[in-house]
């Protein structure tokens, strides 16, 4: 039976500048629709998965974009809302070479920001295997931190399994206040993407040291499994990754990338996300597991906009016959 994914999250407007200008420059800007829940909610959905993306967004045409965005890729819009007046934006400068890219948020008083999800609780999670959130919900009110706490203690009872990505965005709020939401929101989660930007910063461990999982695992025993991406940034356009999921004290990792030149960023982290999703939900080995998200995480480097388009058949072939030839 297909395996349903549930998402809660805010879709976002994107406007980036062409390579090379600067927001100071910029005469014109190329549109894109985001969200970290809805990217991995669009990349499931594109290898089968019935997913389904609750959020808010304007009853006007800017919103009905968002909604047309996961209608495109197949995602359930069912528990899409359209009210309040505006869909939230992002600014995003081009990087190069030792610059790296910046993002400037607008999105304060968003419908999703400002207005309350109707669906309840029941509704949303009835047939769900999985429940995906983020902490940039979390960032973006105390009524959503309260909202998702909720959500997440009704997953617990009906024993939907809940993921969590960290995500923090230093823009939208201190270390400090997403402390205290995570302390709310992590005893509830099984499996939780804490990256070497997050978990350190929020639980005092080193940085080079994969040690805090380990020190999570201890104050959240709760936690099933660990994942995250490890990224060493050569410049804005040449970087290192590599992927590791991290249960029971063992650590699974994938080989590491040289990823040169990169086309765009944005999304990587959602796009390994959606591969520790589909490997989790098809019973696959860890092992597996974290080859094939960290490959989609790559891969999305070649791919212009916030979602991975890549196939889930081009990625097995490819970790079946690693080759660089012409595909014919
Ligand atoms: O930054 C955000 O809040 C977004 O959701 C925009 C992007 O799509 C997201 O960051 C990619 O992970």
């Amino acid at each position: 039976m297909t395996k349903k994914v549930v998402t809660l999250g805010e879709m976002l407007l994107r406007l980036s500048t062409r390579t090379g200008q600067r927001f100071s420059q910029a005469d014109a800007f190329q549109v894109h629709i985001g969200g970290a829940e809805a990217n991995v909610a669009i990349n499931l959905a594109r290898w089968g998965y019935h997913t389904a993306l609750a959020t808010i967004v304007p009853d006007h045409p800017i919103g009905q974009l968002a909604v047309d965005h996961l209608e495109r890729h197949q995602v359930d819009t069912a528990f899409v809302e359209q009210k309040g007046t505006r869909l939230g934006t992002y600014y995003l400068e081009s990087g190069n070479h030792i610059k790296q890219p910046k993002v400037v948020y607008d999105r304060a008083f968003s419908s999703f920001a400002t207005e309350h999800l109707e669906h309840d609780d029941h509704t949303l999670l009835a047939g769900a295997d999985l429940l995906h959130v983020t902490g940039i919900t979390l960032a973006l009110s105390s009524q959503w931190i309260d909202r998702v706490v909720q959500l997440l203690k009704y997953a617990k009872e009906k024993q939907v399994k809940v993921s969590l990505d960290m995500n923090y965005r230093a823009s939208l709020w201190s270390i400090e206040e997403a402390r205290l939401a995570f302390e709310k929101v992590l005893p509830y989660i099984d499996y939780c993407s804490a990256g070497q930007l997050d978990a350190p910063a929020f639980f005092g461990v080193s940085d080079d040291t994969d040690d805090y999982f380990t020190a999570m695992k201890r104050s959240y025993p709760n936690i099933e499994l660990f994942y995250s991406t490890k990224r060493d940034v050569i410049s804005a356009s040449h970087h290192k990754l590599h992927g590791q999921i991290w249960q029971d004290g063992a650590v699974a990792q994938s080989k590491q990338y040289d990823i040169y030149p990169i086309v765009d960023r944005v999304g990587a982290g959602d796009a390994f996300t959606a591969g520790v999703i589909h490997g989790l939900l098809s019973n696959a080995t860890l092992d597996y597991t974290v080859q094939f998200a960290t490959l989609n995480a790559v891969l999305k480097h070649s791919i212009e906009g916030d979602i991975s388009l890549i196939e889930r058949q081009e990625i097995e072939q490819l970790l079946a016959n690693q080759s660089g030839g012409i595909s014919r």
